[in-house]
């Protein structure tokens, strides 16, 4: 999907939200644990329920490989489900990729090629060469984490080289990497006095932004400096949309929980 395809969206929908679809066979409804393919079955109930309300799904890949060879299935059918019958909402894998350069081209097919996400979330530690492979796909787009929402991310990224934090290094020393029009960058809500600075160093890019819901983060805090003349947000929500409840009505809730935030967004857009 192309960037301007993805801003079309956030407009027709008046929506910067992205609901994550992280399955955790112990917090899903019980009665779905008797069907086939319960990871798959309880993420078509929160699309069909969900899609008018967000403009990009982020399944966390880890949610899916802890459960071996059928987790890797229902992360398959997952994803194709979407393209079929959503094709105008925005995919990120989020599996935190990036090794040296042949073997990121082999995630980037992975992702890309095989199971045809839009974007991938990757971590920059390894460099250019590890980075660049993803960019070198047409209308595809590299997340690539910046400034993450956890406590940990203060142990490195925040930290000073030559008198910069780390983080200020990513976002400055990534423009400068060929096909930098297709990278994005994950920025947590819980760290939302970062974004002025973030923002003079990236005004025009696509940020990621998890940490709102279970984490606390604050949306409103969020959109006082992360906001750019394309919107620039996808705010991301998991747990606090897909597990509002664990009975039957769990689709209904998550519907719920999700229309709560996109209506927060509105007056944003
Ligand atoms: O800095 C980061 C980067 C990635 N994540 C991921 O986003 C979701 C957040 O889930 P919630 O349930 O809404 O807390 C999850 O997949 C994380 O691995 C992040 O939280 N922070």
């Amino acid at each position: 999907m192309t960037t301007q395809t993805l801003v079309a969206e956030i407009k027709k929908k008046k929506s910067f939200l992205c609901i994550g679809l992280d399955i955790d066979l112990e917090k899903i409804p019980p009665h779905l644990l008797s069907v086939e393919d319960p990871i798959f079955e309880f993420n078509k109930s929160i699309i069909d329920a969900t899609h008018h309300l967000c403009v990009a799904y982020k399944p966390n890949t880890a949610f899916y490989e802890a459960y071996g060879l059928k987790g890797w299935s229902s992360l398959e059918k997952t994803i194709r489900y979407l393209n079929k019958n959503y094709p105008d909402i925005f995919t990120i894998a989020d599996a935190k990729r990036g090794d040296i350069g042949n073997t990121s081209s082999m995630y980037a097919k992975a992702f890309f090629e095989d199971l045809k996400f839009d974007a991938i979330t990757v971590a920059p530690y390894m460099g250019k060469d590890s980075v660049e492979p993803f960019l070198a796909f047409q209308n595809k787009h590299t997340i690539l984490l910046a400034l993450t929402s956890n406590a940990g991310a203060f142990d490195f990224q925040t930290k000073k080289i030559n008198e910069k934090e780390v983080y200020k290094h990513v976002l400055e020393t990534s423009k400068s990497w060929k096909n930098s029009d297709k990278l994005m960058y994950v920025v947590g809500a819980t760290k939302a006095e970062y974004f002025k600075e973030i923002r003079k160093i990236v005004p025009h890019s696509f940020l990621l932004v998890p940490g709102v819901g279970a984490q606390g983060g604050s949306l409103q805090e969020v959109c006082k400096y992360g906001l750019n003349e394309n919107i620039g947000l996808l705010i991301n929500s998991s747990r606090g949309i897909i597990y509002a409840s664990k009975n039957k009505d769990f689709a209904e809730k998550a519907a719920f929980a999700a229309g709560v935030l996109q209506h927060e967004m509105e007056p944003f857009i």
